[in-house]
């Protein structure tokens, strides 16, 4: 068993997950779906109209993960029918002006197809209970946009993580999930509701049933964010590795990458050393970087880190000590050279905030450049409300380019820097999108890299969380290098 909160996300919604399912919301067994597919789960989110605390609850958690992502809205529309309710309960209690979309035009009167008072311009929120493709949500988006109003964004209790994000996405829509189904699952075993056999086989009816299909356009140029950064034929990691202006350290990480296959950081966040040290040794193989949180270890000893540098060497992989710098220049100098652990006498690679500017950066670089250390500038988080977008992502850019002898890549959700002498790193990857109860938002390994275009995927829980680590850690390096060599396949010249 590890000492790693590796669980973390299963307590998410617990109560709710096991009253939806006591209610029968959520059903396990052999179900023909209306495409005539057989699914081993179904949901029937209808019978919530008849438990009115349940109706509350999710209507409250609706309504909250809106205020969580600090969405402006002036209305509210429920996708018809079990959302409408829904959306009933949260205008009311929240004195918020309600849409309501009827299915088919009345045939008398007004001939109306959106109740209430339309005010041109408005954005409106739209609720749903369950997507899959994420055609419901699409419907009632085209029928209020076709009356002059704006719809960014749609929240819904469930995502069955079957494409409906990524379509709606690709048509100006965010969505905002509740219940992951992949949190779901994780729930009902650990509760013992299902069987490991039976949370395996939804999984992979979840995975092999994706509804999504990249366009013709997206096949040839990766997403339209891929697409944003395709300006000429993408060089491959080895390519990058030779270039003048690559630092040197990038380049060893982008060679051995290239040897080995291998684009997968593993991020080691456990308690005890002799548990990392195992982890080290057994995925060694699978990965080009070890991710540690040093000060989470119960029983660090200087000894530690010389068997792991020790390990680093046999697997040839580098030392990524995820410290977050962030201080004066002065005082994470300190941090970064003395103290217990001594970061810059074992870690190949810190990061660092840009918050205090660029002493932080001078700081650091003052211990580890001598050391032929780099560093990474945190231009984005993976956590939800993260506050490091826009201008300040765009700030950080600039930082790292005046500081490119130190600093040789970021950590972010996407391809940032065109210029391919930087790294991208990018946290929050699990196999099935969703999050955890902590803010934790995931993102699919091909979505990261094919997609968005980083270049290093970082995976914490979902391979400490597996019941075989290497087998998991297989998976995700297969998932992450395919999808690499998709991108240098699909780039454009
Ligand atoms: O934006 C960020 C920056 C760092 N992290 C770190 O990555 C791992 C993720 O672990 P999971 O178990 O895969 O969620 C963890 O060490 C974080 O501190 C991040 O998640 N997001």
């Amino acid at each position: 068993m590890l000492s790693t909160d590796s669980k973390m996300g299963n307590e998410c919604h617990e109560s709710l997950i096991l009253k939806l399912h006591d209610v029968q919301a959520v059903k396990f067994g052999k179900f023909t779906l209306k495409s005539g597919i057989t699914s081993p789960i179904y949901f029937d989110l209808r019978v919530i109209v008849s438990h009115p605390s349940l109706m509350n609850q999710v209507s409250s958690l609706l309504y909250q993960r809106a205020k969580d992502q600090g969405l402006k809205y002036q209305s509210i529309c429920g996708v018809p029918y079990t959302a409408l309710p829904l959306a009933t309960i949260i205008c009311a209690n929240h004195e918020l002006p309600m849409l309501i979309r009827r299915k088919e035009a009345k045939d008398y009167g007004t001939k109306k197809i959106i109740e209430g008072t339309i005010h041109p311009g408005d954005t409106c929120l739209i609720i749903e209970d369950v997507v899959t493709s994420g055609s419901s949500v699409m419907e009632t988006a085209l029928v209020l946009q076709a009356e002059g109003l704006k719809v960014t964004d749609a929240i819904v209790l469930m995502d069955r993580e079957q494409g409906g994000s990524a379509m709606l996405a690709k048509r100006g829509i965010e969505l905002h999930s509740i219940i992951s189904i992949s949190g779901l699952l994780s729930v009902l075993l650990q509760a013992e509701r299902i069987d490991t056999s039976m949370a395996e086989r939804v999984r992979r009816f979840i995975q092999e049933n994706n509804t999504y299909e990249p366009s013709r356009d997206e096949e040839d140029n990766g997403s339209s964010d891929a697409k944003k950064v395709c300006k000429r034929k993408e060089l491959s990691y080895g390519d990058r590795a030779q270039l003048p202006s690559t630092h040197p350290l990038a380049a060893q990480l982008l060679t051995l990458m290239e040897e080995k296959k291998t684009n997968l950081c593993v991020s080691a966040d456990l308690t005890a050393c002799e548990e990392l040290l195992q982890l080290a040794d057994l995925l060694g193989p699978h990965i080009c970087l070890l991710k540690t949180h040093v000060d989470i270890l119960q029983d660090f000893s200087p000894a530690f880190t010389k068997s792991l540098v020790d390990l680093a060497l046999k697997h040839n992989f580098l030392i990524f000590e995820d410290r977050k710098f962030a201080d004066i220049g002065n005082t994470v100098k300190h941090q970064y050279e003395g103290g217990l652990f001594q970061i810059s006498s074992w870690s190949h690679i810190v990061n660092a905030h840009a918050v205090p500017g660029p002493g932080v950066v001078k700081g650091l670089s003052e211990v580890g450049h001598p050391l032929n250390r780099g560093c990474l500038l945190i231009a984005q988080m993976s956590s939800q409300g993260s506050l490091a977008t826009g201008d300040y992502t765009q700030a950080v850019v600039k930082m790292a380019e005046e500081h490119s002898d130190f600093v040789f890549g970021f950590i972010s959700g996407s391809r940032i820097s065109s210029k391919p002498e930087f790294l991208h790193m990018t946290p929050g990857v699990q196999m099935l999108s969703g999050g955890d109860c902590l803010g934790q938002q995931y993102s699919r390994p091909d979505d990261v890299i094919f997609n968005k275009g980083s270049d290093i995927i970082i995976v914490g829980r979902g391979i400490l969380g597996a019941s075989d680590m290497v087998k998991a850690a297989a998976e995700y390096r297969e998932a992450g290098w395919n999808a690499y060599l998709k991108r240098l396949n699909n780039s454009c010249l």
